[in-house]
């Protein structure tokens, strides 16, 4: 891998005597890891159904390497939700960030949702989790994720960090920040992207995260913790920003974290001032671990606990769910133990509503569906939430069959079946909507997401 020229010496003189094995871990692969979903089912039955060749990764009881040849990406147990594929030492981020059910947790730079969709998994579906992404289009995309994986208690926003900031004030039990960087960390897992590195670039990145975590201080409610993670090794990106960030907020210290062999600390050498505090926070390096690297930082904000939360209660049209109610009474088998409430034409279920009003919401919670002219059409994202026993009507396919190939690419099946509705699952895990009818089974796999 050709490495710029200026990336190597400022390295060199960074690591020292480490620097050999640094540089030699570009000649390594890659690493590979997928976490399970266990909204989605426990680790244990994911071990016994899947067919990769996967070890664990020792710091997320969830992680695993895989072997790239294995493609774990086009796989329908993918679709069907039952793992997230990310990079392993990206998943010691939210192990450190510590979710708990019932908490309100913010992910601020969420996109794609590698974090957020490991957050949501140790929320258990209580408490709320605020999704939110800057850039549109990556917004998007982390909506689906977060659709993929099954998630009930999040909602996806597409602000930047001062709208937020404004909008919820002393608010959050945790909030994430995992900054936008220069991505040193990532030149092994996308080699192009050593070409778009400078100094001036990292320099730019700085600031900038200087700039939103000084946005996200104000989401955080007095005990709560604000996590601040990059995937790069420039200390101007981690070590510095931190430093910067103490040093003007009095109110947030670094919280001494366990020492988890092969982790490191942050280094008071790379600092402007020798802030020994930094070594509180974590590094993590390719030529210590099975990971490409990462930079993690938890800071405590001081001063008690409080926190501004005012539920809003969104106004019931029982005439307006008519359909709806319908289609529950003829298909589950369980209440939907939520708040149901409308949107447009939309349905949507959350257990504890917020104030969300004046942001770009692209999901305000669970999609539960839309309601048609007479009628109502369960959405994707319910069908990925249900399991087998919740649902009246269901179909199995196996991983290995045709059919769940042929039901991935959208094709019509013929099928004998109860008439209606059908959860069409994966080795018994839901994947998407069917209607049978007459020996039919009209695909709902949603048309975006078909295979070619
Ligand atoms: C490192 S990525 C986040 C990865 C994500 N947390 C995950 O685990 O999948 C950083 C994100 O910050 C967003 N971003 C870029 N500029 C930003 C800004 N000025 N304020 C907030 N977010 C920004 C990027 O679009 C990107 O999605």
């Amino acid at each position: 891998m050709i490495l710029p020229l200026e990336y190597k010496e400022k390295m060199k003189k960074m690591l020292g005597e480490d620097y050999l094995s640094f540089i030699k871990s570009y000649e390594d692969e890659r690493t590979y890891g997928l976490r399970v979903n266990t909204i989605k089912l426990s680790i244990d039955n994911f071990l016994n159904i899947n067919d990769f060749v996967l070890s664990p990764i020792p710091w997320c009881k969830e992680g695993f390497y895989y072997l790239p040849g294995d493609n774990p990406g086009k796989h329908p147990y993918h679709e069907s939700g039952m793992y997230y594929i990310q990079e392993p030492s990206a998943m010691a981020v939210v192990e450190f960030l510590n979710p708990q059910p019932n908490e309100r947790i913010l992910d601020l730079c969420a996109a794609p949702g590698g974090k957020s969709t490991a957050i949501a998994g140790k929320m258990k579906g209580e408490g709320i989790l605020i999704s939110n992404e800057i850039n549109p289009k990556r917004a998007r995309v982390l909506s689906e994720n977060i659709e993929r994986m099954g998630i009930e208690n999040t909602i996806v926003t597409n602000e930047p960090p001062e709208t937020i900031s404004k909008k919820f004030r002393d608010f959050f039990h945790k909030v994430l920040v995992d900054a936008p960087c220069s991505g040193e960390g990532m030149f092994r897992k996308e080699p192009l992207s050593s070409e778009e590195w400078s100094l001036e670039n990292v320099r730019t990145c700085a600031e900038r995260q200087l700039n939103i975590l000084e946005y996200a201080k104000d989401t955080v409610m007095k005990g709560g913790l604000l996590v601040y993670s990059t995937c790069t090794f420039s200390p101007e990106e981690n070590e510095q920003v931190i430093e910067k960030f103490l040093k003007k907020n009095k109110e947030f210290s670094l919280e001494k974290q366990k020492d988890f062999y092969p982790f490191e600390h942050g280094q008071n050498k790379w600092t402007v001032s020798n802030f020994k505090e930094i070594d509180k926070a974590i590094r993590i390096w390719p030529h210590k671990v099975k990971g490409e690297g990462h930079f993690i930082a938890v800071m405590m904000k001081n001063g008690g606990s409080s926190a501004h939360f005012n539920k809003v209660k969104y106004p019931l049209d029982k005439n307006k769910l008519r359909d709806f109610y319908q289609f529950e009474e003829d298909y589950l088998k369980r209440d939907l133990n939520g708040n149901i409430f409308p949107f447009g034409d939309n349905i949507y279920m959350l257990k504890e509503n917020i104030d969300i009003k004046g942001l770009k919401v692209l999901r305000p919670g669970l999609h539960i569906g839309i309601l048609k002219k007479n009628r109502f059409e369960p959405s994707h994202s319910l069908a990925l939430y249900l399991k087998k026993d919740d649902f009246k009507n269901s179909i199995s396919f196996s991983s290995h069959s045709d059919e769940i190939i042929r039901y991935l690419k959208g094709e019509t099946l013929n099928f004998h079946g109860t008439k209606g509705w059908n959860l069409v699952l994966v080795d018994g895990y839901s994947i998407g909507w069917g209607k049978m009818s007459n020996g039919v089974l009209k695909n709902h796999y949603p048309r975006g997401l078909r295979w070619l």
